[in-house]
């Protein structure tokens, strides 16, 4: 293979329109074990990734102007984060500036406290022209740090090649920077696409800031590792059904919020529960609407209903209760007041409280909410109502069997396939 494979090229070329923000677009890539695990015993190097993967991972790095891990990778792995494992050819120094004979990454290290070891292989390679100069992102020194020590380390550094990227100085919570400063700095310098590769608290900071990632390629290898190894999230009893399901050959796909914010999704289906068949109204984006390549809008965070006449809380209420087929629902009245007719109602499948904030409107209709969520909501005049979680997806399942069905029968499949929705899925809680 002499180019990167097709998908990533339809994957990460959508990087090249997206203008205006100030981020660069990231890509999340990692391997792990069935039991998500990232490392061994210590921290020891696993190989995890197959020989396609591993040159998947190299093609994505020539496809990237930044690639980052944190500090615990750099010292631990000491990696050279290179294309090494593509196909020959001959380097082009003056369009790269190195002797690497494809577009390397900026590797950038996130190290708050300039750790990074002025003997380590990026920049050994940088120094020898077959990599580019490393950047380390770290912060200013508090004034309880000790500033000598932390100087004399950026000395150092910088002179075995490295340039410093200097944050302000926190204190930051947990002594981690939050994901959007470091992605803003990284703006400003002009990286415009950044393949994060690791490690485990790098992997859980981004999956944390998840609404700044743009795209996760997850390796999964088929093995265990065990409970020693090193894993940025689930546990294996958390992850017990999915094991189960892979140890059955059932392979598992989770579209997740993609579910929620597609037209014709679950939001959507919420909304028609909302504006029944009688009463007149319009839906509309709730935020962050999406757009595809051909300008085509693909989906957006939640959404708007809007009535053309108020209609009263009750009969909102009953409408809800028998579009998700529930005797009851949880509903928080504005304090302000309590009988205030509706014209608007903003919906998020799911959990909505970070969606709506901000959001105005006299109903917030979702799965659920923080205490004090509802709490601020209902001083602010809006009524809040709040089904369960799974309440506000489940129902959508008939539905999106419908579609798959008809989509795998106008599908070119030499197999036949039977969509059925599970009859032992349901609600983890009971009322008792
Ligand atoms: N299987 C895979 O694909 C990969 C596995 N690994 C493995 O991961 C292990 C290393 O993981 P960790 O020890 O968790 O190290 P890490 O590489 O995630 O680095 C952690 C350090 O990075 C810095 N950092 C992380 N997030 C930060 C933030 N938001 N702000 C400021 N600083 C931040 C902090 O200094 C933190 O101590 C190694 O065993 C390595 O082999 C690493 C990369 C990929
Ligand atoms: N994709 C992938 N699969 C694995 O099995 C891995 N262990 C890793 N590790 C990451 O790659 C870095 C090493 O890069 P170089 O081989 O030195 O270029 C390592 O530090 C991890 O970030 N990745």
């Amino acid at each position: 293979m002499t180019a990167p494979p097709e998908f990533l090229t339809k994957l990460l070329d959508r990087y090249n329109e997206s203008g205006s923000q100030s981020r660069p677009n990231v890509t999340l890539t990692f391997a792990q074990s069935l039991d998500a695990k990232i490392a061994g015993k210590g921290g020891k190097q696993l190989i995890l990734s197959g020989k396609e993967s591993m040159i998947m991972t190299h093609w994505m790095r020539t496809m990237h102007d930044g690639i980052l891990v944190g500090i615990g990778t750099a010292l631990n792995d000491d990696p050279q984060l290179n294309t090494r494992l593509l196909p020959p050819r001959e380097p082009n120094p003056s369009l790269n500036g190195h002797n690497n004979p494809y577009h390397l990454p900026r590797p950038i290290i996130l190290d708050m406290a300039l750790r990074l070891s002025p003997q380590c292989k990026l920049l050994k390679n940088y120094s020898d022209g077959r990599g580019r100069r490393p950047w380390v992102v770290c912060a200013e020194p508090t004034a309880d740090d000790d500033k000598v020590d932390w100087l004399a380390r950026r000395k150092a550094l910088e002179g075995a090649g490295a340039r410093t990227v200097v944050l302000a100085p926190g204190p930051y919570a947990d002594g981690l920077i939050p994901i959007s400063d470091v992605l803003e700095s990284l703006h400003a310098l002009g990286i415009r696409s950044l393949m994060v590769e690791g490690g485990a608290q790098v992997i859980r900071s981004f999956f944390q800031g998840a609404k700044f990632v743009n795209t996760v390629i997850v390796t999964v290898a088929p093995t265990f590792v065990g409970e020693d190894g090193v894993s940025y999230n689930a546990s294996l009893a958390e992850m017990a059904s999915l094991l189960r399901c892979a140890a059955s050959g059932i392979s598992v796909f989770c579209p997740h919020t993609a579910l929620d914010c597609t037209w014709g999704g679950i939001n959507d289906w919420l909304a028609e529960g909302v504006l029944g068949t009688n009463d007149v109204g319009f839906v509309s984006p709730l935020e962050g609407e999406k757009f595809s390549r051909n300008g085509e809008s693909e989906g957006a965070l939640g959404r708007m209903v809007t009535f053309r006449t108020p209609i009263p809380m009750d009969v909102l209420e009953k409408r809800i209760k028998e579009h998700l087929k529930l005797p009851q629902i949880q509903v928080g009245y504005s304090a302000v007041e309590p009988s205030k007719p509706v014209k608007t109602v903003a919906i998020c499948a799911g959990s909505g409280g970070s969606v709506f904030k901000g959001k105005t409107a006299d109903v917030y209709f979702t799965g659920e909410m923080q205490h004090h969520e509802v709490l601020a909501a209902v001083a602010a005049d809006t009524h809040v109502i709040l089904c369960g979680h799974t309440n506000t997806e489940r129902g959508y399942l008939p539905t999106l069997a419908t579609k798959l069905d008809s989509q795998l029968r106008t599908a070119a499949f030499s197999e036949t396939f039977d969509v059925v929705i599970s009859e032992t899925d349901k609600h983890p809680l009971q009322f008792v």
